[in-house]
């Protein structure tokens, strides 16, 4: 009877749909009166119109670049579905399918040690037969630090993780729960509950004591060195003999540091997955594999049961490559002035693809099926022999003795930077290099191949990380992720032209927004940001007058996209108003800055002159700009080239306003209606400022140590007079 029973449930959610939909008849009705206002221009005679052609076209070309950015965007919101699981429903341990758990760590430096061994023991805690678990561990820097490291996460975990599954502590995470006064008091108030928890707790404390003594005696200048060039260091660390002797049931836990030669390109990310998807394949060769970052700790043990519920459901399971968790983290403010929290993403637009074929790939947080990433692979005839590793291989052999050390020689072959030479690793196999946005680019190759996939968003969150929460990291970062995507648009591979293959046109749609939205965005909001100012500043009107009949399509198309994303902000997804504003400003923010950048990077990298790159992002904590973060205070010490562009349209902005007024006051209004016929203008100006006010803050008003310096402001007032200028001179 209970087998009859669904192990998951998809709900469509029709009130999102019906919203959605009626809003966006709506709004595309009104884009196409804007389309025919503008286009009547041409048919005017010469003599009734004031306003020259450039300037026209070029508004009008913003115009269209934003309305074709929200046509495509619309297909993240024809169908949204939210997913339920019964994990409760899902067979007996023993018939449960392995999982091998991925964590990546890159740059000891920039990502704490203790953090990481955090990520790997909430691994290792997991809700799942320990039988069937094998978490690995790829060390990038190759560090011997960070190998010893784990040596002692692994003794902890062997206390931790019988301790958590004894009183079933609801995070695998030991900081957290450690860290944590509210959690589980009450129910486990005896005496044997309390000495344990000491134990752990003491037990912690000389963990981290002897992970800050090998830590500080790292040898920093030489790690830089050895981390680009080093050989290939394997160890399954469970084989190392524990404290005290524990009769305790353990996942595998095995180090990776795969080779890395100067010589070689190590394809970031990406190409440490392959590595370690190979390792695996040789030692425990699990059907399904969880990806972690190292800062993404598994807070809620049951993940691997829920995403199980689609892979244990033999009518979805064939079809299925990943499950996708959100992100989230938990270092978000309540103001959140950077979006930090990536709010759209995994509220909105995750949700839309879902109900459209499956959702983009993320980074981590995902339980992907071994057979979709190496596909036909392992039947095919494979020069560097992977096929028999993977027909012959008997999962769990290691052991000791010869046939470990065998088995170790392999996967240090298998972990060289040569194996892949003229292989089709990373362009057909495995996660692909050709995007430094692997996840975007592997999860569209999968959605083209046929594969679906589906997003479980549970009200608990499943994993927990650390998001980027000052303005100069969060930008580099998003300029990587803008560069990456670009850079598959501006491939052969751009979802808008290499053809639908197996997916919805609908999901196609998605997909195209993504990756076309960087350079839309951009390309349309420096347009909005200099064009009508530039006219506003030589008396030259771009919007009808006020008393006009076509000033509603503006108007209308103004208050219907605020509405639109006020009710999805406030009203679908509980946010504040505050929220609303924050997300708008830094929208317009990176647009000029991280999208562009983005888009000269991926330009750059396609004319061969820059390569991309991934530098991973600053995880260590700096109390100062954490503090700034949570008052919602802008912290402007980032690099000049993300502050400049902001202060220049600015200074535009106030300049034509100015201009404007002064213009009003000497010449005199000849009644031609002139001031009515730039309120459209004098209005985006106005909005402009008001929006980035914290721009202005920075500038003139705030006296600490994270404003606008006067050489960033002065830099600026030289561009925007060069704007001026040379603006003036082409488009009047
Ligand atoms: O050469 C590298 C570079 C990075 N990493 C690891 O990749 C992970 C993600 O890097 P991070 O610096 O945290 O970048 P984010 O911008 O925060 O990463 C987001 O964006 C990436 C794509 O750009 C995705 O892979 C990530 O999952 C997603 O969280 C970290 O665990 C790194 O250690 C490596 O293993 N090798
Ligand atoms: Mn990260």
């Amino acid at each position: 009877m209970e087998k009859s029973l669904p192990l998951h449930l998809l709900h469509v959610n029709i009130s999102a749909i019906i919203i959605n939909r009626s809003h966006a008849i709506f709004h595309f009705i009104a884009i196409l009166f804007l389309i025919h206002y503008r286009l009547s221009f041409f048919f005017r005679s010469p003599e009734t119109s004031t306003t020259p052609t450039l300037p026209w076209l070029l508004i009008f070309f913003s115009e269209l670049l934003l309305s074709l950015s929200w046509l495509l965007s619309q297909s993240y919101r024809w169908r949204p579905v939210y997913r339920t699981v019964f994990p409760e429903r899902l067979p007996e341990d023993d018939e449960l399918p392995g999982i091998d758990v991925f964590v990546c760590t890159a740059d000891p430096n920039k990502e704490p040690t203790v953090e990481v061994m955090n990520t790997v023991i909430s691994a290792l805690a997991m809700d799942y037969p320990p039988e069937k678990l094998h978490v690995y561990l790829s060390d990038d820097a190759g560090s011997d630090a960070t190998l010893r490291c784990m040596k002692e996460a692994w003794n902890f975990a062997t206390y931790w993780v019988p301790f958590r599954r004894k009183y079933g502590i609801g995070t695998g995470c030991p900081e957290v729960y450690l860290s944590s006064s509210e959690v589980d008091i009450g129910e486990f108030k005896d005496s044997e509950f309390k000495a344990e928890k000491e134990n752990i707790e003491q037990k912690y404390e000389v963990m981290k004591q002897r992970v800050m003594e090998i830590v500080q005696h790292r040898d920093v200048v030489a790690l830089n060195t050895y981390s680009r060039d080093h050989p290939s260091i394997i160890e399954v660390i469970n084989e190392y003999p524990q404290e005290e002797m524990q009769q305790v049931k353990m996942p595998q836990f095995v180090y990776v540091s795969r080779e890395k030669r100067p010589s070689h390109h190590h394809n970031f990310k990406a190409g440490a997955l392959n590595v370690l998807l190979r390792v695996s394949t040789a030692m425990s060769n699990s059907p399904y594999i969880l990806v972690l970052d190292c800062d993404m700790y598994c807070n809620d043990p049951t993940s691997a049961r829920q995403a199980m519920c689609f892979y244990c459901d033999p009518q979805t399971s064939p079809s299925i490559a990943f499950v996708q968790f959100p992100q989230t983290f938990r270092n978000i403010s309540e103001d959140d002035i950077y979006d930090s929290e990536i709010r759209s993403i995994f509220k909105i637009y995750w949700h839309g693809l879902d109900g459209v074929g499956g959702t983009v790939l993320s980074g981590c947080n995902f339980y992907i099926k071994r057979e979709a990433l190496l596909g036909n692979f392992s039947k095919e005839e494979d020069p560097m022999a992977l096929k028999t590793l993977v027909e012959d291989h008997k999962p769990n052999s290691i052991t000791h003795g010869e046939s470990s050390r065998m088995l170790l020689e392999k996967a240090n072959e298998l972990a060289s930077c040569s194996y892949e030479n003229q292989t089709a690793w990373g362009s057909e196999v495995g996660f692909m290099y050709f995007s430094v946005v692997e996840d975007y680019f592997t999860g569209f190759t999968l959605h083209r191949k046929g594969w679906k996939s589906v997003y479980l968003c549970p009200k608990r969150p499943q994993f927990l990380g650390t998001s980027t929460t000052n303005f100069h990291e969060s930008s580099v970062q998003w300029t990587r992720w803008r560069a990456g995507i670009i850079q598959v648009a501006i491939s052969r591979f751009c979802p808008l032209i290499c053809g639908p293959l197996n997916m919805s046109w609908v999901h196609l749609m998605c997909y195209s927004g993504l990756a076309l939205e960087p350079l839309m965005h951009c390309l349309s909001l420096w347009g909005f940001a200099l064009i009508p100012q530039l006219c506003l500043f030589n008396g030259i009107p771009l919007y009808p007058k006020v008393s006009d009949p076509n000033f509603n399509i503006f108007s209308i198309i103004f208050v219907s996209a605020i509405s639109k994303s006020l009710h999805e902000i406030v009203v679908a997804s509980g946010g504040e108003l505050r929220i609303w504003r924050n997300e708008w400003r830094i929208w317009m923010m990176r647009a000029i800055t991280c999208c562009t950048y983005g888009s000269l990077d991926a330009v750059l990298d396609k004319l061969g002159m820059k390569e991309a790159s991934f530098l991973p992002t600053n995880k260590v904590n700096d109390d100062e700009q954490s503090k700034l973060y949570e008052k919602g205070v802008f912290d402007f010490r980032a690099a000049t080239m993300f502050v400049a562009p902001l202060v220049t349209v600015i200074l535009v902005n106030i300049a034509a306003l100015v201009g404007h007024f002064v213009r009003v006051l000497v010449v005199d209004d000849d009644g031609d209606g002139y001031w009515e016929a730039m309120v459209g203008q004098m209005f985006l100006s106005f909005y402009i400022l008001v929006s980035n006010y914290a721009v202005l803050e920075g500038m003139v008003i705030r006296r600490d140590k994270a404003i606008i310096p006067l050489s960033v402001t002065l830099l600026s007032a030289v561009f925007s007079v060069f704007i001026l200028l040379v603006g003036s001179a082409i488009l009047c």
